[in-house]
């Protein structure tokens, strides 16, 4: 099963968590969906909240923390999420949907972290989006760009990566 394939693995460089695929090979930061931390064989002592590289430590200097509702589209760079496993909708499509998600949290229907629980295509739909501190050069360039400009609590416009399209939230 897929627990007994994966294990966890400590980045020297980083210093969080990643996961490697011992039949595939694979390496991945973010908890492969599907996938039980506490479950699988670790590097040394690896807590589940560590595994989940989110860190409980305040960020460390030019650290911020975001969560995020990502909207994928079948030219994403994995155009596969917990939620379905082959993503077909276009890239408009997606936009359209992202713009629907950002009126109903402006308007205060719902909030991001609500939403990014059961619509985010990322795997930190499980933490309502949450992304954990991160630094320069952790994400890609576009989403860093984005998210570095923003005040705490301040909620994005639409931004593209090579992911889709998101929603980001400043939280720290
Ligand atoms: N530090 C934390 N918590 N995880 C490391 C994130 C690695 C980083 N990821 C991204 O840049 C995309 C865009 C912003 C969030 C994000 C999440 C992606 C989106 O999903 P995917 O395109 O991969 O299927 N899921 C995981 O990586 C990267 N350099 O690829």
């Amino acid at each position: 099963d897929v627990n007994s394939q994966w294990e966890t693995r400590i980045s020297r460089s980083r210093k969080i968590v990643y996961y490697y695929n011992r039949a595939t090979k694979e390496s991945t930061w973010d908890l492969p969906p599907g996938v039980d931390p506490s479950k699988i064989k670790g590097y040394g002592e690896v807590t589940v909240q560590q595994a989940q590289n989110i860190n409980p430590l305040e960020g460390g200097a030019g650290q911020i923390r975001a969560s995020h509702l990502l909207v994928k589209h079948k030219g994403s760079r994995r155009p596969t999420s917990w939620k379905e496993p082959t993503i077909k909708r276009t890239k408009e499509e997606a936009l359209e949907v992202i713009k629907s998600y950002h009126s109903r949290i402006t308007s205060g229907e719902i909030t991001l972290e609500e939403l990014a629980s059961t619509e985010s295509d990322c795997s930190s739909a499980k933490r309502n989006g949450d992304l954990g501190f991160f630094g320069e050069g952790q994400m890609q360039p576009s989403f860093e760009e984005a998210a570095f400009k923003l005040e705490v609590g301040e909620l994005s416009e639409p931004v593209w990566s090579d992911s889709g399209v998101h929603l980001i939230l400043r939280t720290k």
